[in-house]
């Protein structure tokens, strides 16, 4: 369910760490973007991108050194009294006291919540009914991680912050998880989301965005951010037939002849090169293409950030170019997406 009215609003976001000008350090460092009602948004980036301190800012734990935030049209840090009741918010490590039942500290977390479910319902979604009778510190790291969830859902809230909500936890587990990701959203919770699991956030995000130093890089569907990504095609140089004989411009075949294209425009790209191939009468052999996956979408903004390259576009590439596949000191070759992904 999306029902396309704003929940959250976030413009020019700052958050500088330590005394104003040059001592300080920006961790957020101008963020724009938009939660509707019912969607799921998904913060990506690389350790230290700025995810955590941009979900401080819209939990209203720390006020903005810059910018504008609006959850459910408060101001989270000064409108404090009206926000908190109706987010929930699981963090990283819940840290309830570990001599407490499970079903204890599900009462004393309810009883601090108006409207809260009942405790029963809460522990059924996370799959802890079974250990309802155990001391918090008796879980396993992934048991607390699900108790953490209960938690955060107990008072059902509008807006659920999630922080790394799988991490630790096994596969059944972590599919359930996503499972009452699902249920929430769809019954109408706006759900934030960061983590490290680049599958978590394509099985579970309407849109997301991809962090490095404070900013969003790219943002957009799953689908949209991918396909703002060269592609890839692979194949098997036929015999006699150098790279630059190609129809396309490709880079020198390995050892073992195999060559790599890059391309923002795959079917082009494709076609150019099948009717090549046609036309000379010589086989691709190995013939394989693909659209950008998210990780390969989340390791190519890595490595550009970590070579100091200015992801965005670089003026003048056209639809359809084919890079080489190493770019080594050469500014980073993404050119403007041909989709509603937004690359900054
Ligand atoms: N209280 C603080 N004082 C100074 N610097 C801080 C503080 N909190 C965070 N930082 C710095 O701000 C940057 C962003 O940190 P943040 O925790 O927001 O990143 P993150 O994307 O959540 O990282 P991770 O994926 O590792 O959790 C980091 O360089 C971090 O060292």
């Amino acid at each position: 369910m999306n029902s396309g009215e704003n929940i959250i609003e976030v413009s020019g976001l700052r958050r500088r760490y330590g005394p104003r000008g040059s001592g300080g350090f920006e961790a957020v460092a101008g963020l724009d973007f938009t939660v509707r009602r019912g969607e799921l948004f998904a913060l990506l980036g690389t350790n230290g991108a700025g995810k955590t301190s941009t979900v401080e800012l819209l939990e209203g734990l720390e006020r903005p050194t810059g910018g504008r935030v609006r959850v459910l049209g408060h101001d989270p840090y000064r409108e404090r009294a009206a926000v908190r009741p109706r987010i929930g918010i699981m963090l990283q490590e819940g840290g309830f006291p570990s001599d407490l039942t499970v079903t204890e500290t599900a009462r004393m977390w309810a009883g601090c919540t108006t409207g809260a479910r009942p405790v029963a319902e809460a522990l059924e979604a996370v799959g802890l009914t079974g250990r309802a009778g155990v001391r918090v510190g008796r879980l396993s790291g992934g048991e607390r991680r699900r108790l953490d969830l209960a938690m955060a859902l107990i008072g059902r809230p509008e807006v659920l912050f999630l922080d790394e909500p799988t991490t630790g936890l096994d596969p059944e587990a972590r599919q359930r998880t996503w499972q009452v990701v699902r249920d929430l959203r769809d019954a109408g919770t706006s759900v934030v989301l960061t983590t490290h699991y680049l599958e978590e956030a394509e099985a579970l995000a309407d849109r997301l965005a991809i962090m490095a130093h404070g900013r969003i890089v790219v943002s957009g569907t799953p689908a949209e951010v991918t396909a703002s990504r060269p592609a890839r095609i692979r194949f098997r140089l036929p015999d006699g037939v150098t790279a630059a004989q190609l129809p396309v411009l490709a880079p020198e075949a390995g050892d073992d002849g195999r060559v790599e294209i890059r391309t923002t425009g795959l079917q082009d790209t494709l076609t150019g090169l099948l009717l090549w191939a046609r036309e000379r009468g010589v086989e691709l052999a190995g013939l394989d293409a693909r659209s950008a996956s998210l990780e390969e979408a989340f390791l190519d903004i890595a490595r550009d950030d970590a070579h100091g390259v200015h992801p965005g576009a670089r003026p003048g590439d056209a639809p359809g170019t084919a890079y080489r596949e190493a770019r080594p000191a050469e500014p980073a070759a993404h050119p403007e997406p041909q989709n509603g992904a937004t690359v900054r």
